[in-house]
Parts: structure tokens; sequence; C-alpha cells
């Protein structure tokens, strides 16, 4: 069986943790063994990278560097692996959230993220990895701002005003321009229950769920 790459995407308080569990349990109802995973983070070090990432002020190319970093290790030694072994693999968050946040939110370099992307999803004789499938959850900040107020207490990032959100919104925007096939596109400002639904068509229409 073919491993196969899902990512999800979205500004902080757009919904993704809410079906990416639902998701997995639809793969498993296949006979799919799932590996769910995140980033930053998904190995030891890699969470340590996530927890300096998320809770300390840095430099915007600190921080690029610092999630292309766990990235490396999190390819290596999960991902990788995973897919080898005919795995799916369901990441929260991936490369473009980088270009969203270090791109868009921090106007980090977007060529100089192009090239980071180009070293560590492919060095030398690999294959470049990226998404079979990204699901992007996209959400007005105001909507996403007003979720979150209850929701949890907020990090580094979820503790940014409005604007900085607005720019990562843009920076998904970019992304998304810049390869409409791998992406779906999801209108994340409806209930669950329909929002779940495109999540389902969307997986449906690449042929990777019945
Ligand atoms: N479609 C929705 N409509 C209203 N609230 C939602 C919806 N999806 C998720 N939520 C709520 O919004 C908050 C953020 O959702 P979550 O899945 O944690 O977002 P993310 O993982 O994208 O940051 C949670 O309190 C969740 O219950
Ligand atoms: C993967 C990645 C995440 N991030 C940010 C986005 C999020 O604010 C944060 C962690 O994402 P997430 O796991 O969605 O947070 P939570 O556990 O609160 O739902 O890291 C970056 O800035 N760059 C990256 O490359």
């Amino acid at each position: 069986m073919n491993g196969i790459f899902i990512s999800f995407e979205g500004i902080d308080g757009a919904g993704k943790s809410t079906h990416i569990a639902a998701l997995s349990a639809a793969f498993e109802a296949q006979g799919r063994v799932v590996t769910l995973t995140r980033e930053p983070g998904g190995t030891p070090l890699a969470e340590q990278l996530r927890t300096l990432v998320l809770n300390e002020a840095m430099d915007p190319m600190t921080e690029a560097l610092l999630v292309f970093a766990a990235r490396r290790e999190h390819i290596l030694q999960v991902i990788r692996p995973a897919l080898a072994r005919g795995e799916v693999v369901l990441c929260d968050r991936f490369t473009d959230a980088t270009f969203a946040y270090q791109g868009g939110g921090r106007g980090f370099d977007w060529a100089v993220l192009s090239t980071l992307e180009t070293w560590v999803q492919g060095q030398g004789t690999e294959a470049f990895l990226q998404p079979k499938l990204t699901i992007w959850f996209d959400l007005p900040p105001a909507v996403a701002a007003a979720r979150l107020v209850s929701a949890r207490v907020p990090d580094k990032f979820e503790a940014q005003p409005q604007a900085f959100f607005e720019q990562v919104a843009d920076g998904y925007a970019r992304r998304f321009a810049q390869d409409t096939t791998r992406f779906a596109r999801i209108d994340a400002n409806q209930t669950p229950d329909r929002v779940w639904a495109h999540v389902l068509a969307a997986v449906r229409s690449k042929g990777l769920l019945p």
C-alpha cells in the first residue's frame, strides 16, 4: 500500500484540531495505519525546538531556521519512515505554516524560505517531499480570535494582534496561489459538521478515501 501524506493548515483557531482525529478514524476504518503528528514537533528534539519557538521571543530568521531544523528531524525520523511503511501520515501543520507565519506574519524573505524548503525536504538524492494534499482551513482572523478567547491560554503566536494574523492569512493565500492542485481550501466559517463534510469531500476527490 502506498503511503499518504496529508497536512492541515490555517491560522490559530481555524478549527484544524477538531477534524484531524476524525479523519484519522476514517482512514483506520479502511484498515489503514495512521501516524498522527504535528509541527513544529513530532520527535523529542523537534518538540524541544517547538517549546523554544512557541515561548521565546527571537529574530525571524532564527525562528525560520529553528522550524526547518525541527522539520528536518521530523521528516527523517517520522514522516519518511511511516510513508515507507505504507502508512497514512496526518500532520498538523507543515511548511506552508512557515511561509504563512515566518514569511507572511514576520515578513521573513520568501525566497530564502523556498531555498530552505528545497534543502530540508529533498536533500541530495532524496525525492522532494511534499504533502499529497494540504487542507487549508480558511477563516477570517476576527472569527478565529473570537473562537480562541474562551478556548485556551494563548501561546506566543496566539497572543499576537489581529493584524499579524491578517498577514499570516495573506501568506497562506499566496502559498495557495502557487500550488492550487495540492491545496483544498475550505471555508472554515461554517458549523463543524459542514466543515467536516468538506474535509471528507477533499480527501475523496483526491481518491484517498472511498
Ligand atoms: N466550525 C466551528 N465553529 C465554531 N467553533 C469551532 C469550529 N471548529 C472549531 N471550533 C472551536 O474553536 C476553537 C479552536 O478550534 P481548534 O480545532 O483548536 O483550532 P486550531 O487547531 O485550528 O487552532 C475550539 O474551541 C473549537 O471547539
Ligand atoms: C509549523 C509552524 C508552526 N508555526 C506556529 C503556528 C502556531 O501558532 C504554532 C503551533 O501550531 P499549533 O500546533 O497549531 O498550535 P496549537 O497546539 O496551539 O493548536 O506554531 C510557525 O510559526 N511556523 C511553522 O513552521
